[in-house]
């Protein structure tokens, strides 16, 4: 028999899992296969997913582009307007062609106003169109650099957003498999990339892309017969320019990845230093970074040669095409066929229209990049948790009963390891159940298939008779209360860490909650009392305070079912005794299901079950007195004194 499980490696691959016999007692004998992404299912079109990013600032998306276009536009003129400049100079030299014999007959000085003035006359015309071109240009430069900001920001932030919202509301599989870290890099730098792309490509591309029209457009109009000539060298040059530079990038992007590992190298070494010492490993370590910074090296000289050599190539072809046009261009101007203004002028739009197309072949490439890291954002915002967030029933009374009937589990990241094998458990309304068992025998499996991260894959687990699946998981998680090992705390203040448990308590409200829960004096000797921020994961605080604060926060939750995992790590007596204290009163009530590791703390709880090896399977299971009578396992771990 074979099932297909959609499974999160990634959005679109999917898990293959074959499942051999399937006994009597539901053990899975099961081989999972991972299949390649790309054979899975076809990644969605990505334009879609960039518009609905942007659709909410069309308008301003259309200004952007405007502003853009008029830009290129306002830059197409320069040429022609600097042109005209050129030629007025050039015929009032033509027609002052004795003056400075004048000037020396008749003693006026060269500087005189009048002279000025009049040297001055014919240039105001175009020099006052070039004026009001530079001004035009500077405020759609403004305009546009501003508007391309706003677009940018708005549309990362909506992605950095969608992405998390994303992210956050995955099942635990997805988690299992994903690397923290790599997930924070999509919304981080993937974005980046992306939001940085897509403003270059509004910018730059719609730029380049008018330039080149409107200034072959020129050219064309200046000297049909010159911009052929051109036009027969250019492409050969702009072929070799991004091939050499695609060749390039992919060399600087190995160059950049050699080094990276050299610096891992240093970072393992230093990072592990107290091993590195402990060996008396510096020098090889020392040896072991001298061959990857070499290699990193060698990378980088080669990379330089080359980028060298196309610098090189580049200037060497820019400067051809300059002496064509001057060559030809100055012939035609000695022939009377070209002013020589408009000579000028069409130099200086050979020269845009070779500056846009070369940034056009940078674009190009970026835009390979970026297309790259959308995919990346934009494939988890497609993913369908496997266990949603919302959706089902909600019961409008909770009395607590718990069952877990033949449930057969694998961890979906392994499929092939059997976890909870043919359980089943009745935990009454009420009562404390203890669950105990050898590492790794399945204690903390059972109570995350209660808080549904996972589905079993056979048998059910019920709250109140009612199969888990059926229910709301958001309102299923608002039933059960949860106190970690070593709870991790948010890196915010004590009160707000508190409030997680029901955010819309009043300060009075989390204050008695920490005075249930013994928290509240230790609270208030800190100088900013409620407000004293507990640092990354809670770590300016001890065990016993965080695990005070996470009662505090599961009272003011007031869920009917609790679940405990007990600290591995004893407290010191007063510590202990205020955390057994405030978890008595905090149990009073409730259904308990305590993951015990030490036997003397589980004496009176309602049931032991000793869980162990096959993997999932119940042991042995009663009150204390009752398994001390049966002189079994639980017996024997008692005996030894031994904790589990
Ligand atoms: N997220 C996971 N993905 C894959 N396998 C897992 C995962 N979590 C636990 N396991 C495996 O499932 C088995 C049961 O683990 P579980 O954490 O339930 O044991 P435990 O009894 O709570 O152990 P401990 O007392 O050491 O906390 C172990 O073999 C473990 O390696």
């Amino acid at each position: 028999m074979t099932l297909v499980l959609r499974w999160p490696t990634c959005a679109h691959s999917v898990l293959r899992v074959t499942l051999g016999a399937i006994h009597a007692d539901a053990t899975i004998d099961a081989k999972p296969v991972l299949l390649p992404e790309a054979a899975c299912a076809p990644r969605p079109p990505l334009w879609p997913d960039v518009w609905t990013a942007i659709k909410r600032d069309w308008l301003l998306l259309v200004l952007v582009m405007a502003t853009a276009i008029a830009g290129a536009i306002a830059s197409l003129w320069l040429p022609r307007i600097m042109g005209q400049l050129v030629n007025v100079i050039s015929k009032s030299l033509t027609a002052a062609g004795s003056a400075p014999a004048m000037v020396a007959t008749t003693g006026a000085t060269a500087t005189s106003w009048s002279h000025i003035v009049a040297a001055l006359q014919p240039m105001n015309p175009p020099a006052l169109r070039l004026l009001g071109l530079f001004v035009i240009k500077g405020v759609l430069t403004t305009m546009h650099i501003a508007l391309v900001g706003v677009l940018g920001e708005r549309m990362a932030a909506r992605l950095r957003v969608r992405l998390y919202s994303a992210l956050i509301h995955q099942d635990m599989a997805f988690f299992d498999i994903s690397k923290s870290s790599e997930l924070v890099a999509r919304v981080a730098t993937d974005v980046q990339e992306f939001k940085h792309t897509f403003k270059q490509c509004v910018t730059q591309g719609l730029r380049a892309m008018t330039e080149v029209t409107g200034s072959v457009l020129h050219l064309l109009h200046l000297s049909p017969s010159l911009t052929l000539a051109l036009g027969i060298s250019m492409p050969a040059l702009y072929l070799l320019g991004t091939f050499y530079g695609a060749y390039l990038r992919r060399l600087s992007r190995h160059a950049k990845e050699v080094e990276s590992t050299s610096m891992g190298t240093a970072g393992e070494g230093l990072g592990n230093v107290r091993t590195v010492k402990a060996y008396a490993a510096e020098d090889r370590e020392v040896e072991l970074f001298q061959a990857a910074a070499e290699r990193a090296a060698k990378t980088n000289t080669k990379l330089a040669f080359h980028i060298g050599l196309f610098q090189g190539i580049t200037s060497t072809s820019i400067g051809s095409m300059i002496l064509i046009v001057l060559y030809y261009g100055g012939a035609q101007v000695a022939m009377g066929h070209m002013e020589p203004g408009e000579l000028m002028s069409y130099l200086m739009a050979t020269q845009a229209a070779q500056r846009s197309l070369a940034s056009l072949g940078v674009l190009v490439g970026q835009y390979i990049k970026a297309k790259a890291a959308a995919q990346r954002v934009f494939e988890f915002t497609h993913r369908t948790p496997l266990i949603p967030t919302r959706g089902g029933q909600t019961l409008p009374s909770l009395r607590g009963d718990i069952e877990f009937s033949n449930v057969a589990f694998a961890y979906p990241a392994r499929a092939d390891q059997v976890v909870l094998n043919n359980f089943s458990l009745a935990v009454p309304a009420g009562t404390v159940v203890a669950l105990c068992g050898s590492s790794g025998s399945g204690k903390t499996t059972v109570v995350s298939l209660l808080e549904r991260f996972y589905d079993p894959r056979f048998g059910k687990v019920l709250l109140d008779g009612v199969n888990i699946r059926d229910l709301d998981p958001t309102w299923l998680r608002e039933q059960i209360g949860y106190i970690a090992q070593q709870p991790a705390l948010f890196s915010s203040s004590i009160r707000e860490n508190i409030r997680y448990g029901r955010p819309d308590a009043t300060n009075e409200e989390v204050e008695e909650a920490a005075k249930l829960a013994n928290a509240h004096e230790f609270i208030s000797n800190f100088s900013s009392g409620y407000e004293t921020v507990v640092g990354e994961r809670g770590t300016a605080l001890s065990g016993g305070q965080r695990q005070r604060i996470a009662i505090a926060a599961a009272i003011l939750k007031n869920p009917r079912v609790l679940i405990l995992d007990e600290a591995t790590s004893a407290l010191d007596n007063q510590s202990e005794r205020l955390v057994q204290e405030a978890l008595d009163r905090l149990m009073k009530g409730r259904t308990v299901l305590v993951i015990a590791h030490r036997l003397t703390t589980i004496q009176n709880a309602d049931l032991i079950v000793l869980m162990g090896k096959p993997q999932g399977k119940i042991l042995e299971m009663g009150t204390h007195a009752q398994l001390m009578a049966r002189r079994g396992a639980y017996y024997k771990l008692h005996h030894v004194g031994a904790d589990i």
